[in-house]
């Protein structure tokens, strides 16, 4: 299996272990938006570090749930956190990975987890961790056949073709996801962007990682709806929905 190798000179988080560095080009627009609110900043501080996927565990991750999950999914760049509550709640033997960049969604989805009222210190979703970080530095760090489904709902589409490189489908990105799904396990992507349909359309028929199962314009029903689609769909946009099978 060929080494994934990811370098770049930007500072490390914490939780990073030396030896990993994120990759470049970023793939993620502003972490931060606007000024976090008193609760939000407690969440960031209390309740976030307690259901942080710990990267100790990405060797063997399930370890990272206190029940022993039947499999398990991650979701990258969950925005609101909406997708991720709905799966949680409806798949309770999957241990489930939510990750997020930009901290206005970690906080949104933290507040659903411990809603106004709610200590910060209140028990954990037993199937759910948080990584608050680039999914590319974990996907570099599970196990080869590790995960049985990823999420990737309505990306950043980098519509601008010299941010191509940026977009999370990308041919430099697809031996990372493949090494970490199971043979016959279920990617999922949504766009509504035309750019960035055309682009998945593309990179997906040239490659031999995965099959592509399913594409359409429909949102099938056990897919649940997020905030980006609910907005995309408001101004007019056309969604489009894949599942693509790891061979
Ligand atoms: C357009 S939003 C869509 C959010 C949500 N999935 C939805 O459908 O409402 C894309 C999100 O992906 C996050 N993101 C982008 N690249 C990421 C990465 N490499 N790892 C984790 N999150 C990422 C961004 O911060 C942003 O919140």
């Amino acid at each position: 299996m060929e080494q994934i190798k990811i370098v770049s000179k930007e500072p490390q988080p914490q939780h990073i272990v030396a030896e990993v560095k994120p990759p470049a080009p970023r793939l993620y627009g502003r972490q931060k938006g606007r000024p976090l609110r008193q609760r939000q900043q407690c969440l960031i501080d209390e309740a976030l570090p307690r259901i942080r996927f710990p990267l100790r565990d990405a060797g063997s991750p399930a370890s990272a749930f206190t029940v022993q999950p039947k499999q398990i999914w991650l979701e990258v760049g969950f925005g609101g956190g909406e997708h991720v509550v709905a799966q949680v709640a409806a798949y309770p033997a999957v241990g489930y990975i939510a990750s997020e960049v930009f901290e206005n969604g970690l906080c949104s989805l933290l507040s659903r987890l411990f809603p106004e009222g709610q200590e910060a210190t209140a028990p954990l979703p037993p199937t759910l961790r948080v990584w608050d970080d680039d999914a590319r530095l974990l996907l570099a760090q599970l196990p080869e056949a590790s995960l049985d489904r990823l999420f990737l709902m309505f990306p950043d589409p980098w519509p601008k073709a010299r941010h191509a490189k940026r977009r999370f489908v990308h041919p430099g990105n697809l031996s990372l996801v493949a090494r970490v799904l199971k043979p016959g396990s279920e990617w999922r992507v949504a766009s509504d962007d035309p750019t960035y349909q055309a682009w998945v359309e593309e990179v997906m028929e040239n490659q031999n990682l995965f099959e592509i199962a399913e594409a359409v314009t429909i949102r099938p029903d056990d897919w649940p709806p997020t905030r980006y689609e609910a907005k995309a769909i408001k101004a007019g946009r056309q969604p489009f929905y894949w599942r693509f099978i790891r061979r």
